[in-house]
């Protein structure tokens, strides 16, 4: 296991507390979580619902902010930064896949792509894009518009659009819910193999035990702490700790 000040880690986080609501309102989201994600992994992150995962992500991600704690990506803390800086910090160094696939239906696939970079007023280096491209298997994809695509060559344009600023970590957040099984496989073996081919990091919030499995480790949290890790996983292994925890969902 690597620890908080190791090289290795893409985020770290050290007694990460999340609190929303004050008073009787009160919910303790997050409650001084420690955790490291190794650089070049995938990890999944798993836990019954209101677990704290979403939150957890978000915290990670610099999307939200924390309560107390300290959280870094790469040597950067983000406890501390202004908004500014945080927008910035995602827009230059983290990249986004969610469940709905969030693509522009009037712009091709790869206008879809390259989109963060152009606002941004920067050029994607065309070597990797061709890679990326590659290695999800879109190449004779990019001149369709999101509607001639099938949901998960839809999703695998969303996971291109996420890797084409070549990102020190991408955060997936369901990235299959909105998929049937087969293409939901197709686009976790695409988030494999862009940590494998092309040494990306891809932290996943899923409530899925085959999705769990294209991961190199599975983090879990019931109630707001992190309470078990498993590497190496099978979707038959990750069900049996899930099944160990508070009311794990099924669906
Ligand atoms: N903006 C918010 N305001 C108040 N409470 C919140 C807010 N966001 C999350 N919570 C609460 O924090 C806890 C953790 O929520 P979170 O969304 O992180 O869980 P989760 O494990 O991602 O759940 P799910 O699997 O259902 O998406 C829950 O009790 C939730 O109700």
């Amino acid at each position: 296991m690597v620890d908080a000040a190791d090289g290795r880690a893409a985020a770290r986080a050290l007694g990460l507390t999340k609190a929303y609501g004050q008073g009787d309102t009160r919910v303790v989201a997050l409650d001084a979580v420690d955790v490291v994600i190794e650089r070049g992994r995938f990890t999944a992150i798993m836990g019954p619902s209101g677990s704290g995962k979403s939150t957890l992500m978000h915290c990670l991600a610099g999307l939200d902010t924390a309560t107390s704690g300290q959280i870094w990506i790469g040597d950067t803390e983000l406890t501390g930064l202004g908004d500014r800086q945080l927008t910035r910090l995602r827009r230059d160094r983290v990249g986004f896949v969610f469940q709905a696939f969030n693509l522009l239906p009037t712009l091709t696939a790869e206008e879809n792509i390259t989109l963060p970079a152009d606002i941004a007023g920067r050029r994607t280096d065309p070597a990797w894009l061709r890679q990326v491209v590659e290695t999800l298997g879109l190449g004779d994809r990019l001149r369709h518009r999101p509607h001639e695509l099938s949901g998960g060559q839809q999703q695998r344009v969303a996971v291109a659009r996420a890797l084409a600023a070549r990102p020190e970590l991408i955060f997936a957040d369901e990235p299959t819910g909105n998929l049937d099984s087969r293409a939901g496989a197709e686009v976790l073996g695409f988030l494999r193999r862009s940590v494998d081919e092309l040494a990306q990091t891809v932290v996943m919030v899923t409530h899925d035990p085959a999705a769990a499995s294209y991961a190199d480790l599975v983090l879990f949290l019931a109630d707001g702490r992190l309470v078990d890790r498993l590497d190496q996983p099978t979707a038959d292994a990750v069900l049996a700790r899930m099944s160990g925890f508070d009311g794990p969902r099924t669906s």
